[in-house]
């Protein structure tokens, strides 16, 4: 951890930060582990937040060791998300962070781990939130993103598609899963983990500029950001 210095820039992460979709990806993969006679634990659960899709996919059909491709693994789980993630809620103090950077006019984009095809399903009921980001890089199917978090690859692209490109230390990246954490510091951005309750917090909190339980928490002034007005 060290002390938080003023920053030009924000980069959200989307699962788990904004939207409370970490709940329904649990939902969706226990579903297809059932199936299997086995039980989708937090610890696979961890390896696979913030990943690539295939990558996260590779790492629970290698962990639990099911009879399934990877192919055949993501047929199953997107037939279980796609109920699921139209109900996808804010998490608190997400929509009124984003509204009140946006109209003060500092440069907002996401770096997610997910795929078209799930952000659109999950951002479906709240376009008009997700329309006040300047860009949104899908690490799952962004040509320009080689590896997913922990890489620092999707933190880089999102900088540089900012229309000002800022130095990486002027970038202020939210999180909530390790993966993410060391993916940010990595970059040389500075962080805010918003973690599970679940989450071992002892080699990430030192990576992260700052541990907080949820964003209600944040106050911006603390990164030289515009100070809520009420
Ligand atoms: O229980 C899980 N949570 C999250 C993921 C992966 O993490 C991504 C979300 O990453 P982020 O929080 O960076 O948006 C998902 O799209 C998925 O690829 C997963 O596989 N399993
Ligand atoms: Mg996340």
């Amino acid at each position: 951890m060290s002390a938080p210095r003023p920053v030009t820039h924000v980069i959200f992460d989307m699962d788990g930060l904004i939207l409370d979709t970490e709940r329904l990806y649990t939902i969706a993969s226990q579903a297809v582990c059932s199936q299997y006679g086995k039980d989708f634990t937090w610890d696979i659960k961890v390896k696979q937040m913030g990943k690539k899709e295939i990558e996260s996919v590779r790492i629970i059909i290698d962990e639990l060791q099911l009879p399934l491709t990877p192919e055949e693994y993501i047929e199953k789980w997107r037939a279980e998300q796609i109920n699921l993630f139209p109900t996808a809620p804010f998490l608190p103090g997400a929509e009124k962070l984003i509204k009140h950077l946006h109209d003060n006019n500092i440069p907002i984009a996401i770096a997610t781990g997910s795929n078209s095809w799930s952000y659109n399903l999950k951002t479906s009921n709240h376009k008009e939130v997700f329309d006040l980001f300047h860009h949104v890089v899908k690490s799952s199917d962004d040509p320009d993103v080689k590896n997913g978090k922990p890489a620092p690859d999707c933190f880089h692209v999102c900088r540089n598609r900012f229309d000002s490109i800022p130095s990486p230390e002027k970038v202020l990246v939210f999180e909530d899963a390790s993966n993410g954490v060391l993916a940010a510091h990595s970059a040389g951005m500075q962080v805010v983990w918003v973690p599970d309750p679940r989450a071992d917090k002892t080699e990430t909190s030192k990576l992260a500029t700052l541990t907080i339980n949820s964003l209600e928490e944040f106050n911006p002034q603390d990164f030289g950001l515009p100070t809520y007005c009420s």
